[in-house]
């Protein structure tokens, strides 16, 4: 067994799931087919099945941040060779899959010790980037000053077999799917479909795959702890064990995500709160865990490149929306949050409002 219970796992008492969670009145389910209608390219004049997409869309991301879609084009059985590889890793013996643990040089490849918010999450993960090698800045050891970016590529285990070819072909399928669905956030936002494109050219977008144990104390840890996406967009595959938690924006109570087949879960980031000038949030979410059934879960992280500045966009803004954020550094924000998921920190670790200007 690689994770054992002890103190470093235990949630302060607020922050503890309760045992159990509505899954009533859940977030939406979106069905994406009329995107499939339009050759690829969302241009100008909307079709009215086109329309009533951006508008559900828009509702989602208002009301919650957070959907779920079907008929989203990812085929099947893509979805299931990246399942048979995650379950396969980690059922690697532990010493297989360390010959592939992250470290301080290469935060990519296996990890079972990550923190979320200074507790230790009861997971364990493989992290990949889609495009390599993917150029990040580098942290000082001060954790703060980033000089000459860093080229990361991934580790790939020999075991099992196919794995590397299983999550390329996934990971590629997912991308299609992500600039689709930025292409929506875009129409949603009164903008040009391709307005948002751009800023995922080079881009720092990662996947990864999600190991939940069956956990001897389910009330007082968490599979992952409550915590925001940094980035712009996540593409989340659940298999149907759930334990997927979103915080509601109208009531703040925690909802159960309910597991679809061939579904996935989407999420608007840090990045797109921002862009949006709040118009959308960043939703809060967790993962619960029970003692029973191991769950496995892929997210994909549409990240920017490292470079992009991130800030409100120009065209949302007027005398009655002005910038709610100081502009920053995609690649160092994301870097420094990764930091302190690797290793536990003193303080408080970065988050967006630090970057909201006062009022
Ligand atoms: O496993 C899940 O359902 C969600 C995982 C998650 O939120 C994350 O890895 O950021
Ligand atoms: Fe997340």
């Amino acid at each position: 067994m690689v994770l054992v219970f002890e103190a470093a796992f235990v949630q302060a008492p607020e922050h503890r799931p309760k045992p159990v969670v509505s899954e009533v009145g859940g977030i939406p389910v979106i069905d994406l087919a009329p995107i499939h209608h339009l050759d690829g390219s969302l241009e100008s004049a909307l079709p009215p099945e086109l329309e009533d997409l951006v508008t559900q869309v828009e509702l989602a991301c208002r009301e919650w941040g957070f959907f779920q879609v079907i008929n989203h084009g990812v085929q099947p059985g893509v979805v299931e060779r990246a399942w048979a590889a995650a379950r396969g890793f980690f059922a690697l013996p532990p010493e297989e899959r360390s010959r592939v643990r992250r470290d301080e040089a290469n935060p990519l490849g296996y990890y079972e010790a990550e923190n979320t918010k200074n507790v230790r999450d009861w997971k364990e993960v493989f992290d990949m980037v889609i495009y390599e090698p993917a150029s990040i800045p580098s942290l000082a050891a001060d954790g703060k000053d980033a000089d000459e970016p860093i080229q990361l590529r991934n580790q790939w285990p020999q075991s099992p077999p196919g794995f590397r070819e299983a999550l390329e072909e996934y990971a590629k399928a997912t991308e299609v799917l992500a600039f689709k669905l930025l292409e929506l956030i875009a129409l949603t936002l009164n903008l040009p479909a391709k307005r948002l494109n751009g800023f995922f050219k080079n881009q720092t977008t990662f996947m990864r795959l999600n190991h939940y144990p069956p956990c001897p104390s389910p009330d007082l840890a968490l599979g992952v702890g409550r915590h925001k996406d940094a980035g712009a967009l996540t593409i989340l595959a659940q298999d149907d064990v759930g334990g997927l938690d979103v915080k509601s924006q109208s009531d703040g109570e925690w909802v159960r995500v309910k597991p679809i087949p061939n579904s996935f879960i989407i999420n608007v980031g840090d990045v797109v709160q921002v862009w949006s000038n709040d118009k959308y949030e960043s939703a809060e979410h967790r993962v619960s865990v029970n003692t029973t059934k191991e769950r496995f879960s892929i997210p994909f992280f549409f990240n920017p490149a490292h470079y992009v500045m991130v800030k409100p966009l120009e065209e949302l803004l007027d005398e009655n929306n002005i910038a709610r954020y100081e502009e920053f550094n995609w690649g160092e924000f994301f870097m420094a949050r990764s930091n302190s998921n690797f290793k536990k920190l003193d303080g408080e670790n970065i988050q967006i409002y630090h970057f909201k200007k006062s009022k």
